[in-house]
């Protein structure tokens, strides 16, 4: 059985369609990032999923019943947007507090006060007043009441939103803990590299709709892009260089570098020049090689791999003609 299954889930504001005939399931266990760009609809992804939104059309279930139900029953823990600690409490009160509740409740056993307080790394905090927390500290705090109920799904709606560097560390270890232990995550964000690292399945979606779902390297080798980099030739061996016949037509010779139509070079589809550095984007890195190498264009040469952003990118924007 699936954590989580969406099947043909539509959503609406108004004239805006803010999840569009979306399928998504995610396996029992594993870490999932939700990537998109804003508006893309991951929030109300997620809001369907905890059972605070009904979808227009199509079926969510969670844990194999409803949202409601597996939210009832204690089984998901969910850290949303928005949303602050209330005052006049410390951490480990607060914390407490909520731990109880899951106590009086779950079926098998829940973590002790202490042990959520370890597990979101906030141990030091117990003494300190919830309301008066940094940023980073308060996302531990909420981190530490959403898994209070030691939930077998957890749903996190961009969790290291606006949190520094060493902060979003300290919440990812936190996190990380949860999912060793078996629980399923899903985790919205904007930061390509947390759901390089953290994720593993990143499912990329825009205006609703899934455009992308695997592993980061999938969804790299999706895009079938590689850069190759070579440097711009010195001035004295550009008069001697000669010129290339590329795809019969287009004569270039390293002599016109910064003239020659360069995505007019075999399997080129886009191109830049930073200063004495070519960076050519193609489709097929060994044709583009070749031409190069004929036209003795060569130096400094260097091929890699689309990065996730530029597969990011390319996947998001694809609709609207973008690269
Ligand atoms: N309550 C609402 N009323 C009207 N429109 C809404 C509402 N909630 C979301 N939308 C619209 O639905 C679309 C998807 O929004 P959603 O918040 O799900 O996107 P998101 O991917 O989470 O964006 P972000 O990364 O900016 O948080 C957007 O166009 C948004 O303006």
């Amino acid at each position: 059985m699936e954590a989580v299954e969406l099947r043909g889930v539509s959503k609406s504001f108004g004239t805006v369609r803010a999840v569009d005939r979306l399928d998504l399931r995610l396996e029992r266990g594993r870490t999932v990032a939700l990537l998109g760009p804003n508006g893309a609809g991951k929030s109300t992804v997620i809001s369907m999923m905890l059972g605070l939104r009904a979808p227009d059309t199509g079926t969510v279930r969670v844990l194999g019943g409803t949202p409601e139900r597996a939210v009832r029953d204690g089984r998901v823990g969910a850290m949303p947007q928005t949303g602050r600690l209330i005052s006049g409490v410390t951490v480990r009160e607060l914390v407490g507090f909520v731990q109880r509740a899951h106590a009086a409740v779950a079926r098998g056993p829940v973590p002790s006060v202490g042990e959520l307080l370890d597990l979101a790394r906030i141990s030091d905090l117990g003494g300190r007043r919830a309301d008066a927390l940094s940023g980073g500290q308060a996302q531990r705090v909420r981190f530490a009441l959403a898994v209070a109920g030691s939930p077998d799904l957890i749903v996190l709606d961009e969790p290291t939103a606006a949190l520094d560097i060493e902060s979003r560390r300290e919440l990812w270890t936190a996190i990380r803990r949860c999912a060793e232990r078996g629980a399923t995550v899903l985790f919205s964000t904007h930061y390509l590299e947390e759901a390089d690292a953290e994720a593993d399945r990143i499912v990329v979606i825009d205006r609703g709709r899934v455009v992308a779902d695997g592993t980061s390297e999938e969804i790299k080798r999706r895009v079938a892009g590689r850069t190759v980099s070579v440097d711009v030739p010195p001035a004295p061996s550009i008069d001697a260089a000669p010129n290339v016949s590329v795809d019969g037509a287009t004569h270039v010779g390293v002599d016109a570098f910064a003239n020659i139509d360069l995505s007019s070079l075999p399997g080129v589809v886009s191109s830049e020049i930073d200063g004495t550095r070519v960076r050519l984007h193609t489709t097929d890195s060994d044709a583009t090689v070749l031409a190069l190498a004929a036209a003795g264009a060569v130096r400094n040469l260097e091929v890699s791999g689309a990065s996730l952003e530029e597969a990011f990118l390319t996947l998001t924007h694809a609709e609207e003609g973008v690269r």
